[in-house]
Parts: structure tokens; sequence; C-alpha cells
């Protein structure tokens, strides 16, 4: 489609609009924009055309005008745009001569136009980092359930901005989720005894040879799940790097804290558990619940959730979701599955899912299996009490996002499960349709009165511009500890932080909440969110 930038101004692009919501927001369907003498009124409004997408663009050569030496050459503003049409990988076409020009004068114009091009500054190492990830959908990583690869691990330890020290009189610090150790690198100090404790088994083989080769003779490694750890003495400090890009969308608050929602709260549970509730409560699986070697125990889908949970009857337990065991209902917050021997001595126990555990039993010949029900678990427990946390706090923030591409990437997906998924992402061809960020959750850390971590968030945006608002871009603003922070909120963020995503193998970007069916908003129309964490 042909749309005039200027002429037609705000018409240009709401005919565009209207156009591609005719046919379905086709992907297929692109720009080709006229950048006219008079552009729109508004940043906002030339800005928008930045997300749509714009194939080519024409410039008439009356759009430019003469300098001092007599060449000609394009407004401050026109030459800002046209530059950031540049980074989407336009093709510009010249069109037209002014009257009684030579046909050779085309050269000056395709001079112009030319330099322009080369002007660009060279990319910086974050820009070169990041273009591969442009307006790409990152599943956000599950690092409770999976357990990470080295190279993800790599890229971790690329960000500047995350590993600098943090001085703290500590004598006792534990670094929960220490990954190859970069945390533990920070809290540093030989005074400092570090417990770095860390689940993933291939990243406690890096930390254990760091040890020795680095010498590090005040850390201890533990290889063990943080909730579940029995830590010889309280520790002063806890260190861990745990969010997701939407701050509480990982590991925290919930591995922390263990804090979950208060029975009634958040969602509906999908599944009842109708066990009775204790503090620690152990249940022996019934004996014609025994795993084959070769057999992923009884594990099976959920007929009524197609598949996408699964049930484990185990007595009068229903494990929902044995991948995510802290979706346990009722007050239950975790599931700890142990493997017995013949004898019915502990082999094996694993905080992980009851499929990780079936596997693991079939791999070691083992038969019975006992679930270990735990109400609170947490890293929190072996915190002093006048103990700190780092970090101490973290926001996340929403605002309404237009991002035709990777709407149209979830579309493709052709089912409803993927618009109910957040991605991470490095948005490019993206419109913000309103300057407001507004913050959404807080948790804070420690959380000694275990206050629920369930959140409701009700938010108004107002739109300053028509737009087609195609979901949200969320972000986390985090406080380590004594007024240091780290954030990915364009109100708050850090310079040269480029590895915070919910995919380590990734920059750490924003995240996006796709909307079913884009809302269509005219200016100063207001759009409300609502929602809450989930669990
Ligand atoms: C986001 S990574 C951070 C790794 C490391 N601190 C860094 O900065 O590179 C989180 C780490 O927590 C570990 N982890 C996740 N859940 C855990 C748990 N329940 N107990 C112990 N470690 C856990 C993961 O295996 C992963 O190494």
């Amino acid at each position: 489609m042909l749309a005039r930038c200027a002429e037609l101004q705000v018409d240009g692009w709401n005919s565009w609009n209207a156009l591609r919501l005719l046919c379905d927001q086709n992907p297929r369907l692109q720009v080709c924009l006229e950048l006219t003498e008079d552009l729109p009124e508004t940043d906002r409004e030339l800005h928008r055309w930045l997300a749509e997408p714009v194939r080519s663009v024409i410039i008439p050569t009356d759009a430019f005008l003469t300098n001092k030496q007599g060449f000609p050459v394009l407004s401050k503003r026109h030459k800002a745009f046209l530059l950031q049409l540049f980074r989407n990988k336009v093709q510009v076409i010249l069109q037209g001569l002014p009257e009684g020009a030579k046909e050779t004068e085309t050269e000056k114009y395709l001079h112009y136009v030319a330099r322009l091009f080369q002007s660009r500054p060279a990319p910086t190492a974050q820009e070169q980092f990041e273009t591969p990830y442009h307006d790409w959908l990152q599943a956000p990583l599950q690092p409770l359930q999976d357990n990470l690869e080295s190279q993800t691990y790599e890229t971790f330890e690329k960000d500047p901005v995350k590993c600098r020290t943090h001085g703290t009189r500590t004598r006792q610090a534990m670094v929960v989720g220490a990954g190859r150790g970069p945390l533990v690198v920070a809290v540093g100090g030989a005074q400092v005894k570090i417990w770095a404790v860390e689940k993933n088994p291939n990243a406690v083989v890096t930390l254990r040879h760091r040890c020795a080769v680095e010498e590090w003779t005040n850390v201890e490694v533990i290889g063990e799940d943080m909730r579940f750890w029995d830590a010889p003495r309280k520790a002063d400090l806890i260190v861990s790097e745990l969010l997701g890009s939407f701050g509480d969308n990982e590991l925290s608050p919930e591995c922390l804290d263990g804090a979950g929602p208060r029975q009634g709260e958040g969602p509906p549970p999908r599944t009842e558990a109708s066990v009775g509730l204790g503090v620690f409560f152990l249940i022996l699986i019934e004996p014609s619940f025994r795993l084959k070697p070769g057999v992923v125990g009884s594990i099976r889908s959920n007929p009524s959730d197609s598949g996408a949970f699964a049930v484990m009857p185990i007595g009068n337990l229903v494990v929902a979701n044995p991948k995510k065991p802290t979706m346990l209902c009722g007050d239950h917050r975790a599931v700890r599955f142990l493997l017995l021997d013949g004898a019915g001595q502990q082999k094996t126990s694993t905080g992980q899912s009851a499929l990780d555990v079936a596997q693991a039993a079939n791999e070691q010949g083992s038969h019975d299996v006992v679930i270990d029900l735990l109400k609170m678990p947490s890293a929190q427990r072996f915190l002093e009490p006048d103990g700190a946390c780092i970090p101490s706090k973290y926001t996340s923030s929403l605002t309404p996002v237009t991002t035709h591409k990777l709407w149209n990437d979830v579309k493709n997906y052709n089912d409803l499960a993927h618009f109910e998924t957040a991605y991470v992402v490095k948005f490019h061809q993206a419109f913000y349709p309103t300057s407001q960020v507004e913050k959404c959750f807080e948790f804070s850390h420690p959380n000694w009165e275990l206050s629920s971590n369930d959140r409701y968030a009700q938010i108004e945006f107002t739109s300053e511009v028509d737009a087609l608002v195609h979901g949200f871009a969320g972000y986390f603003h985090c406080e380590l500890y004594a007024g240091l922070s780290v954030s990915i909120n364009p109100e708050s963020y850090s310079e040269g932080m480029f590895s915070w995503s919910g995919r380590l193998d990734g920059p750490r970007f924003p995240i996006y909440f796709p909307l079913r069916t884009p809302v269509n908003l005219k200016r100063g129309e207001k759009l409300t969110s609502s929602g809450r964490p989930a669990w």
C-alpha cells in the first residue's frame, strides 16, 4: 500500500490501519511510504510508522531543501526519520526532479541519500549482540524446571552491571542459584564464608572446579535445591539473581520466601488436592504406583486439560502439574520427591518435577517414591533475623505496544495457548502509543511475615495517538541494596546491562504479553489492563 506520511498525516496512517484490519493483519501486506515535505506534527505520530511493515520509502525531490552550496539536503527532522527507517532496512525510491533540472542532477540526490546511509554510526557491541534477537519471540527460561546450558551461563556472565560487587558487612552469605559463580565472585572477600547453592549438576561441576582452581577457600559449593537445603548456620546475606524480564516471572519471589498465594487467591486451581494440610507431610505411594524401568511412572496427561497438565493419582492426593510442583493447590507450595531403595532408604531427593523423578527412578532402578509436601520451602528460612537480601525489592511495569510482526508470529501458531504465553523479546519495529510506563507488581525481601505473593493490578493507559495495540511490553526495576539498582524499565534503564532475559542465551530483554485481539485506540481513549501473577 502506498501511504503518504505527511499530507494525509493521521489519515494516512488510519487508511493503512483500516486496510490491514480488513485484510486480517496479513503479514504479507507491506507499506510504501511517501516522505512528503510536511511531516506529521508530533514525533509520536511520525514514529508510529517505525512499527509498521514499511518496505520502501519514496522521497520526492521537492521534499529536499537546498543548502548554501546549492546541494539538496533534507531537513533535520526528515533526516532523523530517514535514519531511523534505515534501521528497518527500507528501500529508498527518489521521485521526480525539480522543474527545469537536468537528468544528471539526480546524482546529487542519490549521493545525499547514500552519504546519509553511510553516516550511520557503527553498531556498538551491545547493538551487535542484540541484532539477531530483534522482534524474535523467545520463551522465557524455566531455570527451576530446566537445567541451563553452559552457553547460557556464559552470556549471563557477560553482564557488566549485574556482577558489580556490593559491599555489606557480612560474615556468612548464601548465593542461591549460583550458576557458574559470577555472584560468588561479586560477594568475594576471604573474610566472608559463602555457600554457593546451585541445583544444576552441570553448573555445580564448574563451581567446584573454580573453587579448586581459583582457590576459593571461603566458598562451600552446595549442590542442592535452595528451597530444601538445610544450612548448618544462618546467613547474614542472601544473594540471588532469579528474576525474569518481568521480575517475578521466573524463580523469585517464590524460591526465596516460599510465600505463594493464599488459598482462595489467584486464579482458580485447575485440579483440587484433597489431601489434609500439614507443615511437613509424607505420603507413601500406593504399592500399585511402582516405577518400572523404561516407563515414565504413572504420569499421564489430564484429558480435561488438553494434555498440557499431567496428573498423578497417589492415594487421595492429586498433584496438579507435576512439571511445576509449586502449582500444587491448597496451602502446599512445593513437593519433593524422594526415591527409595529396596530397603526403604532414601536414595535421591529432588525438588524437580515428577517427570524428572520418574526418569531418575527408571535410570536408577528405584522402586518406591515418597512424596514430601512442604508448606513453605524457601531460601529465606536460613537468613538471620537481621539479615539482608540482594536484591531487596523489584517492581514490574507495563506499557501498551504496537508490534505488527510479533503479533503475527504469535498468531501463526494458530492456537490459543500461544496467545496466553509471555515472550522475551528485543522489540525493534515497535511503537508505544503512550509515554506511560506503569508499575504493576512489587515484591520485597526478606518477607518475614510471609505476606501473600498474590497480587492484582488494574492499570489504565491513555493513548496519545490513534494506534493499534498488539499487547503489552513488560519490564522490571530491581533494587539491589543501599540505593543500588538494576533496571530494564525504560524510565530507569541501567546502561550497559544487556544480558537480562528470560532466556539467558539472549540479552535481558523486555517481556511481551500478546493480546489475542488487538485493540484499535483513538487518541485520548483509555485502555485498561488487569491481571495477577500466574502460579
Ligand atoms: C538466573 S540463573 C543465575 C545464575 C548465576 N547466579 C549468574 O548470575 O550467572 C538462576 C540459577 O538458579 C538455579 N536455580 C534455579 N532454581 C533453583 C533452586 N530451587 N535451587 C538452587 N538453584 C536453583 C539455576 O540452575 C540457575 O543456575
